[in-house]
């Protein structure tokens, strides 16, 4: 790892021992301020203490977590993972009892509620509060049926450190700071979690950037973020700024993308293209896979390794007919038939797949990381990592899913036949295959824009720039000739991300041919992202 050297402002939020929130724009070094406070604060902790690190995604604590223990630093008792881990193991589980009652070790965590569980509660919510926990009783139901819904643990987490003295106790005692990233995609009940911990006498730090608002979809509220930066009571705000990965050119397009007014920077060159390519998806990736070759033969752009050049698309389904065409290498991280049944039972199942073919190389890396809801006993731990352990040599499907039923079944995870389809179907599909398979240097990436959040690339190649496609358009009250841009915001904010996982190049791509809902191919129109005239002449 090179020797981070931060820049006056980085520093500045480094050397801040208060609560802050720090507003950071893309590629501006913040996993690196995190890091560099959490080494900072774990020396002078006594060893039974640490701190809070929570990120977005399991991924991002991996690499988090990696950064702060480089060197063999201590990082003493800290916490890393999600936030829904963390409600879970630190409070969820350890407390419920003492406010609920009941065996919490007995539980399932589910991630869809299912009929008739769903009808339990008084109505479909997205992101449960607090106070839909105090106000309907269907989720004490569920708890008292064995069950803890995901996407009710930061409410059900608030709730138990609300009522419950001894999780107070624990908390303050096992932990001196907490740190949120992304803050910009929490939901209501993450917040009140955080100014609880807060209120509890926790140093409290949030970074996040609402422009990389994307999950509004899921609950995530980025007003949450600004009510942060306006307590100036509670809150020192710091702002980093400066983008430290993309080319100038690219920072000047997505930085006008956003705000019309935003003062250029001085450049000589543009590195950011828009290209109309003849044809559909499938025959544009056609065309252009010999040009990628020849980045990657003679190393233009900075790229060294095919891994390096990122293929990026709003829809699923766009990936799909492009990756039809590609001519080279290529790993896609696309919905897979698991993420499709969307259950606990394919969760494990895709992890257990992703240690069987080897992007989770270990099975303590598995079991530490990856089965951050998993209920495990200690019991029966010894057993399940001989199971797991066996998944390599299994070659038969029929065996392999026999296996994964005795797992699913020591875990307390309810099978269902879906998985098992879905298992079925990725095992005859080699493509699939390599998404659980470990990240290989000669792929190019391709992915969903969402997917893109918190990676680079020395290239992107982003698609999907045609009418219809992108931003998302919908026809209201029957008035086909004014459709209406639905989440144009949240849309604005996605190509903002996608723009800025490129470090030297970015190639902003239409293709002439789209393809629509019905699945047929007419001729496109420019999105309206090519129309912005804030963007006119910053594109070569
Ligand atoms: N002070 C610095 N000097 C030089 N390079 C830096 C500095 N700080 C960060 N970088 C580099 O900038 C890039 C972006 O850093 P990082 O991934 O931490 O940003 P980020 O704020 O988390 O980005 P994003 O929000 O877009 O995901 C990295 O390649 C990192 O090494």
């Amino acid at each position: 790892m090179s020797k981070f050297a931060p820049t006056p402002e980085q520093q500045a939020a480094i050397d801040f021992d208060g609560n802050m929130v720090i507003t950071a724009c893309p590629g501006s070094g913040k996993t690196s301020v995190m890091k560099e406070k959490i080494r900072k604060i774990t020396p002078v902790l006594a060893d039974h203490k640490g701190v809070i690190a929570i990120t977005f995604t399991k991924k991002a604590s991996q690499e988090l977590k990696k950064r702060c223990k480089h060197n063999a630093h201590d990082t003493k008792q800290s916490f890393f993972g999600t936030i829904d881990s963390f409600c879970l193991k630190e409070l969820i589980l350890p407390f419920i009892s003492r406010v609920w009652g009941g065996n919490p070790a007995e539980c399932k965590v589910v991630r869809r509620l299912r009929s008739p569980y769903l009808l339990f509660l008084d109505e479909e919510y997205c992101s449960p509060t607090v106070e839909n926990i105090l106000n309907d009783d269907g989720f004490n139901r569920l708890y008292d049926a064995g069950f803890v819904w995901m996407n009710s643990f930061a409410a059900l987490a608030l709730h138990v450190l609300n009522s419950s003295e001894s999780a107070q106790r624990y908390i303050k005692a096992r932990y001196s700071h907490v740190f949120i990233d992304e803050y910009q995609d929490s939901s209501l009940a993450q917040h009140q979690l955080f100014l609880k911990l807060l209120e509890l006498g926790l140093i409290a730090t949030a970074v996040g950037d609402v422009s990389q608002s994307i999950y509004e979809f899921r609950g995530g509220n980025p007003e949450l973020l600004n009510c942060l930066v306006d307590d100036s009571d509670n809150f020192r705000h710091f702002q980093i700024n400066i983008n430290h990965r993309c080319h100038a050119s690219i920072i000047n397009y997505a930085s006008r993308l956003l705000d019309p007014n935003f003062q250029l920077i001085q450049c000589e060159e543009k590195r950011i293209y828009r290209r109309l390519v003849t044809g559909n998806l499938t025959s544009v990736a056609q065309q252009i896979s010999g040009r990628i070759s020849s980045w990657i033969d003679n190393g233009k752009w900075g790229v060294s390794k095919a891994s390096d050049i990122g293929i990026l698309a709003k829809k699923d389904k766009s990936l799909k007919l492009l990756t039809a065409g590609l001519n080279i290498d290529y790993r896609i991280y696309s919905e897979n038939p698991l993420d499709s049944v969307g259950s606990d039972c394919s969760d494990l199942y895709s992890h257990l797949l992703a240690f069987k073919y080897g992007a989770i190389p270990t099975v303590q890396e598995l079991i530490a990381n990856q089965f951050e809801l998993v209920v495990l006993k200690e019991n029966n731990l010894a057993l399940v990592r001989k199971e797991i352990r066996a998944l390599r040599e299994i070659e038969q499907v029929d065996q392999l899913i026999a296996k994964f039923h005795e797992l699913a079944s020591m875990l307390g995870i309810e099978e269902d036949e879906e998985s098992d389809i879905a298992v079925r179907t990725i095992l005859q599909q080699e493509e699939i295959i390599k998404q659980f398979m470990p990240l290989d240097d000669n792929e190019v990436q391709v992915m969903t824009l969402h997917k893109s959040k918190g990676l680079e690339f020395k290239v992107v190649l982003h698609f999907d720039l045609e009418e219809w496609s992108f931003p998302f358009q919908q026809v209201v009250n029957n008035d086909w000739d004014n459709p209406v841009y639905t989440s144009l915001i949240q849309d604005a904010n996605l190509h903002y991300v996608g723009i800025t996982r490129a470090e030297n190049c970015c190639v902003l791509i239409r293709s002439t041919l789209r393809q629509n809902s019905r699945g047929d191919f007419s001729q496109s129109a420019p999105s309206y992202f090519l129309r912005l005239p804030q963007l006119e002449g910053l594109y070569g």
